[in-house]
């Protein structure tokens, strides 16, 4: 049987990305050199470096079994492929954005202008839905410079902390999406099994990577308030201490709330509580 293929960035910023979240799932290979192969350890998959936004489209002819992309891609292409599972990385919105001293009040004033963008196809559905049929620059990149440049009069690209804009002297005017990196799969779904140990190794690392897990002591009397506090991703594990007024609890917790939730659980009467980074789980 031939090999189950993964497509993945060969350059760019999602290709660390994807190389790091394979590894971390138990999916090692090396890249040599610039070659556009590299066989998994132990595993019957090859890995193929492509352009991150040619992977929806070879990922629907079957060209790759399934591949690492931004959903924005996947959109734009707009292809049919099933898409697996978000990865929680490479988040990103897509925007129409404008000079900051537009007059310009909604996007059906629009309906004359230019508008450069390396999205046409999502562009144009947003705009035509808005009620404008603007006149479409397409362009690969360098985007944000081509109104300064007079040949557009509105951008609509990638937007992620706004620097870009900003230095650009423009705003953000409608957000069209939001968008992040995706794990996707051709529809064919050959070899199943293979497919979905993948996708159960790579949510083991997502999941990981989303949650800290949290330890502390606190009296018997305060364990109902707690576990409002600290549901956990199933329920929290409790366990009794020597001391039969207090018991120990253990429960996982989203990595941006464990400061407040620390804090919460202080207040509340907790005491030794401490957090733990989990590198990889199975729920
Ligand atoms: N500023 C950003 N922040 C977060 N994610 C982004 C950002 N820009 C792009 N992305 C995501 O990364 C994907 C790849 O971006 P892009 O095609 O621009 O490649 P790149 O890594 O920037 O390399 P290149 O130098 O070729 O532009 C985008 O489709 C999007 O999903
Ligand atoms: O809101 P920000 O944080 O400024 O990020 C947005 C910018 O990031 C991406 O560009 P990238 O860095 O990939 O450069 P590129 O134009 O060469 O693709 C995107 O195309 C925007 O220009
Ligand atoms: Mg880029």
């Amino acid at each position: 049987m031939e090999n189950f293929r993964i497509g993945i960035p060969s350059k760019g910023r999602l290709a660390e990305v994807a190389t790091e979240l394979l590894g971390d799932a138990g999916l090692k290979f090396r890249r040599q050199d610039r070659s556009l192969f590299a066989r998994v350890r132990d595993m019957p998959i090859d890995i193929t470096f492509l352009r991150t936004d040619d992977i929806p489209v070879l990922c629907a002819e079957g060209a790759i079994d399934m591949g690492i992309t931004g959903s924005d891609l996947v959109q734009e292409a707009n292809v049919d492929v099933e898409t697996r599972m978000e990865l929680g990385v490479g988040k990103c919105r897509l925007a129409l954005c404008v000079p900051e001293d537009t007059d310009w009040q909604s996007v059906e004033d629009m309906k004359t202008c230019r508008v450069a963008t390396s999205f046409p196809h999502v562009t144009q559905t947003y705009m035509k839905a808005n009620g404008a049929n603007p006149h479409l620059v397409n362009l690969s990149g360098s985007v944000e410079v081509m109104i300064s440049l007079g040949i557009a009069d509105a951008i609509v690209d990638l937007v992620e902390t706004g620097s870009t804009l900003a230095a650009n002297r423009l705003k953000i005017f409608a957000e069209i999406g939001n968008y992040q990196t995706v794990l996707i799969q051709n529809t064919q779904k050959r070899q199943p099994e293979l497919a979905d140990r993948i996708v159960r190794r790579l949510e083991g690392v997502v999941i990981a990577r989303d949650y800290s897990l949290l330890e502390y002591n606190i009296p018997r009397e305060k364990l109902a308030e707690a576990e409002k506090i600290t549901p956990g991703f199933n329920s929290p594990t409790i366990n009794p201490l020597e001391d039969n007024a207090w018991c120990a609890v253990r429960a996982m917790v989203k990595r941006k709330e464990v400061i407040d939730v620390m804090e919460q659980l202080e207040q509340l009467g907790a005491s030794a509580i401490l957090q733990t980074n989990i590198a990889n789980c199975r729920l």
